[in-house]
């Protein structure tokens, strides 16, 4: 699914009216049906106090305002008037005014602000996609005191004060519980800056136009498992194990075994027909009892990662980095690698970490390596950002001019290809904000690469199944007790891509 910005979703409203035909006062009010019916079904309480300013977000809340009152809802109306007000606007405002039970307040200064039952839910139509500038003034301490004394708040299609696609830094925003967003997702519900103003987004289907879709260019897309579907490739019944590769994962280091453990077992759950792991000797006999089957390289350096003496280049696809450490010998371990492997690498932690002491080894890195750091070690590796919407920026930028995929990690994992398109994935869940995530994450990818995906298409599929299988262990477990191990174990989610 692709994500537009501002300007892409008013052109988007724009042709639906035109080509389903519908007026802008009929589209208005299917959306706001979508809202109400969306209201109704989850929210159990009676009492509604909408905020509206004076432009088609109000317009909305004015039209769920009357629909909520013929459904019997307690509705008070509170208007913050800022401008004539758009023609939608006045239409539902006089629309209102017909039914004399709703009381509709305008709010002049902060004395007309009401006070808010604490039963009270809070339906916030302020600003929409239409907000260009930091809300001040009236709207600003308007927005404070929503924050401060309602408890519950849902925001109609993006909480009010936040841009849809630049960051709002510093801006007033609407703290919400619910996001009913429009058709598709605002690039600012995304990112992890704004997670604490949009709390759920549920993306309410109002049938605008699909053919839009084809005519529309856009740098971000959206992963879901229809995306995702399109994606996998199932297995041919005459394949035999020869067809999906030889992995090889080069991890760990005395102390840090269970980083060569985690990445090898995910790998060997990817799909991929062998899979063998480089582990410091130390570590031979931890591998070998954890995974019996995966065939072992045992490095001659007890503790550490130093030598690569054998030909790497038969191997389909190699994963580097989890647990190594940074160590001398190993860091001359990577500069050999580098050198000696033609195709795609996938480099993460520790990898990673060493990489970002050594910039002039960028040139050596072969062309669409994967490279997978969380924010800190993205800072590390590139640069400092100043905020979520700079940073995915420069991860496009460099994954562009360096010819690499980088995984982005986080709640929304950002994907930028060297194509210059970002994927942000929509599977997952904070239970995976834990320890060895990361190194199941390297595992699954690599193997993906062994089988022959291309490194956009395994970066972006392993992200996926990685998210999905953490939405099934924490099913089983609770986000608070599953560990990296659980995601392994539930990686049988891929069968749900096998069926037809
Ligand atoms: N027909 C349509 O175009 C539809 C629009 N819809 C709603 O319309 C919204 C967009 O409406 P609008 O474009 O009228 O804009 P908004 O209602 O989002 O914002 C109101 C107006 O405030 C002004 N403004 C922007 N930033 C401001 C600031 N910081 N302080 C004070 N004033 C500011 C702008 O002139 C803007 O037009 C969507 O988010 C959605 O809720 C939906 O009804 C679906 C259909
Ligand atoms: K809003």
């Amino acid at each position: 699914m692709k994500i537009l910005s501002a300007a892409q979703i008013r052109e988007w409203d724009q042709y639906t009216m035109q080509h389903e035909p519908i007026s802008p006062i009929d589209l208005m009010e299917r959306a706001a049906e979508a809202c109400t019916h969306w209201i109704l079904e989850h929210i159990s309480q009676d009492i509604f106090y909408i905020f509206c300013t004076t432009g088609n977000n109000g317009g909305d809340g004015l039209v769920i305002a009357r629909l909520l009152k013929s459904h019997n809802k307690q509705v008070k109306v509170f208007v913050l008037s800022l401008s004539a007000g758009t023609d939608c606007f006045n239409i539902n405002l006089e629309r209102l005014k017909q039914i004399s039970t709703v009381e509709i307040i305008t709010l002049k200064s902060t004395s007309d602000f009401p006070s808010i039952p604490n039963d009270a839910v809070i339906i916030d139509a302020l600003f929409g996609t239409g907000l260009n500038r930091k809300p001040e003034g009236l709207a600003a301490e308007l927005i404070h005191f929503i924050n401060h004394t309602a408890k519950h708040v849902i925001a109609i299609d993006i909480p009010s004060g936040l841009l849809c696609d630049r960051s709002s830094k510093d801006f007033p925003v609407i703290k919400a519980a619910h996001t009913l967003s429009f058709q598709c997702y605002k690039p600012a519900l995304l990112l992890p800056e704004n997670a604490v103003y949009f709390g759920n987004v549920h993306i309410l289907d109002i049938k605008l136009h699909t053919d839009f879709l084809h005519t529309v260019d856009t740098n971000y897309e959206l992963v879901d498992f229809n995306f995702i579907k399109q994606l996998y490739k199932p297995r041919n019944a005459f394949s035999h194990k020869g067809s999906f590769g030889h992995a090889l994962i080069i991890a760990g280091s005395y102390g840090k075994m269970g980083a060569a453990v985690l990445s090898t077992r995910a790998c060997l759950r990817s799909g991929v027909g062998l899979v063998s792991a480089h582990v410091p000797s130390c570590g031979v006999t931890i591998l070998q009892t954890a995974a019996p089957e995966a065939m072992c390289r045992v490095d001659r350096n007890e503790k550490v990662i130093t030598k690569l003496d054998y030909d790497v280049t038969s191997y389909s696809a190699v994963g580097v980095g989890p647990g190594i450490g940074t160590d001398s010998a190993t860091t001359a371990f990577l500069h050999h690698l580098l050198v000696a492997y033609p195709k795609p690498l996938v480099l993460d932690a520790d990898a990673l970490n060493i990489l970002s002491e050594h910039s002039e080894w960028w040139p050596l890195l072969p062309p669409h390596s994967i490279l997978t750091p969380h924010p800190k070690e993205f800072a590390r590796l590139f640069e400092e950002n100043k905020d979520d919407f700079a940073r995915i920026e420069t991860a496009l930028q460099q994954a562009r001019t360096k010819n690499l995929v980088i995984v982005l990690k986080g709640h929304r994992t950002f994907i930028a290809t060297p194509s210059g398109k970002g994927y942000f994935n929509t599977s997952g869940n904070a239970g995976m904000a834990t320890g060895g995530s990361g190194d199941v994450l390297t595992g699954i990818i690599t193997g993906l690469l062994a089988q022959g995906y291309s490194s956009s298409e395994a970066a972006i599929l392993g992200v996926y199944i990685h998210g999905m299988a953490g939405d099934q262990a924490a099913l089983h477990y609770g986000m608070g007790p599953m560990i990296a191990g659980d995601i392994i174990d539930n990686l049988s989610v891929i069968k749900q891509l096998e069926t037809v």
